[in-house]
């Protein structure tokens, strides 16, 4: 195996620790900000904290007489929170300045949050990356969370492939605009991902994080820390079907060419309501690109 792998056991001292400085009547996130400086990922910090709680409650007969109050565990804490890839949306709303173009804002939604985004590419620029991305089409692979490989997935049925960051002029025009508009660094961006979805293909429902109780998800932050946004740019138009879908809040987004679903987690947790999906393509193909906005720069 690789070398710098560093494997974080939450052991029984560990355990008792994080007990005794809640009764001692710290808060979880006191001891949540305690345990990352010391160098716990926040995910894993998180997770032993929450579950040596659930473990105490749970052996003082959960909440009777002086227990240990139920604990909410932000997975991340106020002050990583606050740093999250955003669109400053100004007073008109209706455009935003990216720089070397202007976008349109066409809606917003606050939970989940999603700004739905109008010309962010010119058509000659949705043309040029099919083009650049056709030759180089696989079936998708979906990173895969029990092992930080890569697999087949049965609900991914569209062909993809990933540019790498800055590989070509078009590539780095793009990426410095939605750098710029969604306030994040540009190291931070995983290459961009185009995904070709023929009649029937879809992406099932799913979430963009990577779920912090799979084993294979230490490996994956490695590269960059979890997922914190997800920008899905439409580069072409299907004739029928094929919008993006979030089931839990029923939102369709159509797929117009030049224009971008964002939507952010500050959490890598359902509660974010970020479930979504591309609806299967019932006329014609499908063709999006993807940028993933990471928590550090991504290598
Ligand atoms: O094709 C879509 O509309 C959604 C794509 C997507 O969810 C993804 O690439 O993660
Ligand atoms: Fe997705």
């Amino acid at each position: 195996m690789a070398g710098g792998t560093m494997v974080q056991t939450i052991t029984p001292e560990l355990r008792r620790w994080i007990v005794e400085q809640t009764v001692a009547g710290f808060s979880p996130e006191s001891v949540l900000d305690a345990m990352v400086k010391v160098g716990w990922r926040q995910e894993l910090a998180a997770a032993a904290l929450e579950d040596s709680l659930r473990e105490h409650r749970r052996q003082r007969g959960d909440g009777r007489g002086a227990g240990v109050a139920p604990v909410v565990v932000p997975a991340r804490s106020q002050a990583v929170a606050a740093r999250l890839p955003k669109i400053s949306l100004s007073p008109s709303l209706l455009c935003l300045d990216a720089g070397d173009r202007q976008v349109r804002v066409l809606a917003t939604l606050s939970l989940p949050r999603v700004v739905v985004l109008g010309g962010l590419l010119s058509d000659e620029e949705c043309e040029a990356l099919i083009d650049a991305a056709r030759p180089r089409l696989a079936r998708s692979l979906t990173v895969q969370t029990q092992t930080g490989g890569e697999e087949l997935n049965p609900d991914r049925t569209s062909n993809g492939m990933f540019f790498t960051r800055g590989e070509s002029e078009l590539l780095r025009r793009i990426e410095a605009r939605i750098a710029r508009l969604v306030n994040w660094p540009l190291e931070n961006g995983e290459g961009m991902q185009v995904l070709n979805y023929p009649v029937g293909a879809e992406y099932k429902p799913h979430y963009d994080y990577f779920d912090p109780a799979e084993p294979g998800t230490p490996t994956i932050l490695q590269r960059g820390g979890q997922r914190l946004a997800t920008l899905v740019m439409y580069l072409n138009e299907p004739a029928e079907g094929g919008g993006t879908i979030f089931p839990d809040v029923g939102l369709e987004v159509a797929p117009q060419r030049g224009n971008a679903v964002f939507f952010s987690y500050d959490k890598p947790s359902p509660i974010t309501r970020t479930l979504h999906g591309g609806a299967p393509v019932v006329q014609g193909e499908k063709w999006v690109a993807t940028k993933w906005l990471r928590e550090r720069e991504f290598i």
